[in-house]
């Protein structure tokens, strides 16, 4: 008898879901039911991504909560934010367990989501029950939940650089400025203009400037961390690689701290995590070191002449930033080793 966890994808034909199947092949108590498109259904899903030939032989199937339940026991929503808050609330009333790869269930204050994301946020209800799926962070809170929403990517990047250094209070957290940068990947398949090869090909952009919608998300993390509210300076770019983000963050440094102190805190921080490296001092990361991989590896620089502190974070915007972590949150609601099916050296060189 086949008691493996039937699991489908809404979404399937985004970069996310399909970076979800290049997992999910391998997960040893996984089985996908069912690939899920909007547009597409009853195409075959190897015809449009020619790469997952003889890997998933499905026709995608269309978006019917019903139906999907009736294949499935979990499902990935991998789909646009304002999409996942609505089509969320009808997998959830048909018994499946989702875990949502949009912002629409991160923000536990909707008034808030309305301000960043705006569109209509989903329901107190839904947003109270969403359980925000940082593993390293909360993944206590995770196991047997039925809504787990995934973290954004640079929020990813940037909290968990950011977190052992806040909660120790070595720190200012009034101090904050990150400046982060994301391959072209992160804004998703069906994208416009901006990101074309000639917009894009040596060049680098700034985008959302004060205005991003991963800003209220790391604010309230840090909040819940610092015990009190943070704002933050955060600024993204776009440069031209297809995957990876390095978040780098500056602060002022409470007391004198070395760069050795900072690499043990942050090791002990992370001890039993499997997916965050932390290099020793004067080994800084690069997006290469991860790419492919659910890695998020992280580097540091005191500066005595200031007092600040750098901190350099990287992943693979789609891995660790998004199917990765979505399948490490799968690991835990389950109660599963949280490393099962995401044991990937990254892709190097
Ligand atoms: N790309 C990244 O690095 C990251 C993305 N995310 C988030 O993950 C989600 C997916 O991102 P990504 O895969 O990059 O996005 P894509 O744009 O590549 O894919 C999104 C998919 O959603 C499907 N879709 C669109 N509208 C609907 C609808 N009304 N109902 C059902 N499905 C729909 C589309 O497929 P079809 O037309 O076949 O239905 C599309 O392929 C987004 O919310 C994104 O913000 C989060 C972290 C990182
Ligand atoms: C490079 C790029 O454009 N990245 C996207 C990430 C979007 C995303 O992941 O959206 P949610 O997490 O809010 O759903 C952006 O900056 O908006």
């Amino acid at each position: 008898m086949n008691n493996k966890l039937r699991v489908a994808i809404v979404g399937s034909t985004g970069y996310g879901g399909v970076e979800l199947i290049r997992f999910l092949q391998h997960h040893p108590h996984v089985e996908i039911t069912s690939v899920i498109s909007s547009s597409s259904s009853g195409e075959s899903i190897a015809d449009g991504f020619p790469h997952l030939t003889g890997v998933i032989n499905r026709p995608l199937d269309g978006v019917d909560p019903v139906e999907i339940a009736g294949r499935a026991d979990l499902v990935f929503t991998a789909t646009p934010s304002g999409v996942s808050a609505k089509l969320v609330p009808g997998l959830l009333e048909a018994g499946l367990k989702v875990i949502d790869l949009s912002g629409d269930f991160r923000i536990k204050d909707g008034a808030v989501y309305e301000e960043w994301y705006k569109h209509p946020a989903p329901s107190d209800e839904l947003l109270q029950q969403a359980v925000y799926g940082m593993a390293e962070l909360y993944g206590d809170t995770v196991k047997e939940k039925t809504l787990i929403s995934n973290p954004g990517c640079y929020p990813t990047a940037t909290l968990l650089g950011l977190v052992p250094a806040v909660q120790a209070g070595w720190i200012d957290p009034s101090s904050i400025i990150i400046d982060a940068k994301s391959g072209v990947s992160g804004a998703g398949r069906g994208t416009n203009l901006a990101y074309h090869y000639a917009e894009m090909n040596e060049n680098f952009k700034a985008y959302k400037l004060n205005k991003h919608q991963h800003i209220p998300e790391i604010e309230q993390v840090l909040g819940h961390v610092a015990g009190s509210p943070v704002t933050v300076t955060f600024t993204t770019q776009l440069v031209p690689m297809t995957r990876g983000i390095m978040s780098t963050m500056y602060a002022s440094l409470v007391g004198e701290h070395t760069d050795r102190e900072l690499v043990d805190l942050y090791r002990q921080f992370y001890e039993n995590r499997p997916f965050v490296r932390v290099r020793e001092p004067g080994i800084w990361p690069s997006t290469k070191e991860v790419a492919g991989s659910n890695y998020c590896d992280i580097g540091f620089s005191v500066d005595p002449r200031t007092g600040r502190l750098t901190i350099v974070s990287v992943i693979d915007n789609l891995v660790k930033g998004a199917s990765g972590q979505a399948i490490q949150n799968l690991n835990l609601m389950m109660g599963w080793e949280e490393n099962l099916g995401l044991n990937m050296t990254p892709v190097y060189p």
